[in-house]
C-alpha cells in the first residue's frame, strides 16, 4: 500500500476576486512502513497538504489516493495535531479508545487496545487520569495512543511536540522513534525543525512559499536508531545544513512578511 499525492493545487478565496494559491504542482508518494517529513519555511502551506492528504480538505486540482488498499476498504487515518485536542471529560483510556468505540470495537477489544496502547506510550498508570491533570508531554503521548489505536494505514502528525519545552521534546522523539520501530506505520510528519526532521525521516520534501512548492526531497542516509549517536554527527549536520540552506532565503521572507 501506498500514499500517491498527484498533481495536488490548493488555491484559497474567491476566484473573482484575489485567489491565494498555497500549493501548485505537488507530487510525491509515502511507501508503505515510511517516514515523510514535510518542512518549510511558515505558510509554505504543511498543514494546508497534509489536511488535503488526510481528506480534512479537499485539493482544487489534483487527487490523494491509497494506492494497493484492499478491494473498496476506506483507508483508517489517525491524526495528531499541535495542541491534542483530547475531551476534557474523558479520562486517558476513554479519550485512547474513543476513535476505536466510533468503529463500533466490542469491550474486549477496547480494554485489549486501550491498554496496548497506552503502555506504548508510556501512560500506564494514568488510564483513570483526566487531560487536566496531565503535564504537556503526557497529553501529547494520551494523543498519539488515540491515532494509534485505531490502526491507521497512514498516521499525520502536524508539529506534534512544538508546544513543548526542549527537553520533553527531545525526549518525545525518541519515544516517537521507538513507537514507530513497533508499528512501522506510513507517517506524514509536519514540522519547522529541521534536526528533528532528520532525525525521524526516511524522507525529507523540503517545501518553498508562495505559491508553496517542492523544491527538493531527500533521502536521510542514516541508521533510523541512533542516528543522534556521536558517530553519525557528521553525517547529521551535513544534512541539516543541506535542508537548511534550501530554506533558508524563504524563511527570511516569511519573516518579512510577518508569516
Ligand atoms: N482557510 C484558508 N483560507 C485562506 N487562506 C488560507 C487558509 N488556510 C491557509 N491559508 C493560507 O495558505 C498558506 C499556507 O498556509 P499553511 O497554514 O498551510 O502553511 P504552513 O506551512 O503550515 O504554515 P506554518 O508553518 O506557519 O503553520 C498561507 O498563506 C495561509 O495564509
Amino acid at each position: 500500500m501506498r500514499i500517491v499525492v498527484e498533481n495536488v493545487e490548493k488555491r484559497f478565496g474567491d476566484p473573482r476576486k484575489r485567489e491565494l494559491t498555497a500549493l501548485k504542482n505537488i507530487n510525491f508518494t509515502i511507501a508503505e512502513q515510511e517516514f515523510v517529513v514535510l518542512v518549510g519555511p511558515s505558510g509554505c502551506g504543511k498543514s494546508t497538504l497534509l489536511n488535503i492528504v488526510g481528506g480534512l480538505l479537499s485539493p482544487s486540482d489534483g487527487e490523494v489516493y491509497f494506492d494497493g488498499l484492499q478491494g473498496d476498504k476506506v483507508p483508517r487515518i489517525g491524526i495528531v495535531f499541535q495542541e491534542i485536542a483530547l475531551f476534557p471529560w474523558r479520562s486517558v483510556y476513554e479519550n485512547v479508545v474513543f476513535g476505536l468505540q466510533e468503529l463500533g470495537a466490542s469491550k474486549e477489544e477496547l480494554q485489549e487496545k486501550g491498554r496496548h496502547y497506552i503502555e506504548m506510550v508510556g501512560l500506564t498508570g494514568f488510564e483513570s487520569a483526566y487531560p487536566k491533570q496531565l503535564s504537556g508531554g503526557m497529553r501529547q503521548r494520551a494523543g498519539i495512543a488515540r491515532a494509534l489505536s485505531v490502526e491507521p494505514d497512514l498516521l499525520l502528525m502536524d508539529e506534534p511536540f512544538s508546544a513543548l519545552d526542549a527537553q520533553t521534546r527531545t525526549i518525545m522523539q525518541e519515544e516517537l522513534l521507538a513507537i514507530w520501530n513497533r508499528t512501522k506505520l506510513s507517517t506524514l510528519y509536519v514540522t519547522h525543525n529541521i534536526p528533528e526532521a532528520v532525525y525521524l525521516a526516511d524522507r525529507v520534501i523540503v517545501m518553498s512559499r508562495h505559491p508553496g512548492q517542492i523544491k527538493s526531497i531527500i533521502r536521510i542516509d542514516l541508521p533510523k536508531a541512533g542516528r543522534n549517536q556521536e558517530e553519525y554527527r557528521m553525517e547529521f549536520d551535513r544534512y541539516v545544513d543541506q535542508i537548511w540552506q534550501l530554506i533558508r532565503h524563504d524563511a527570511q521572507e516569511a519573516l518579512k512578511d510577518g508569516e
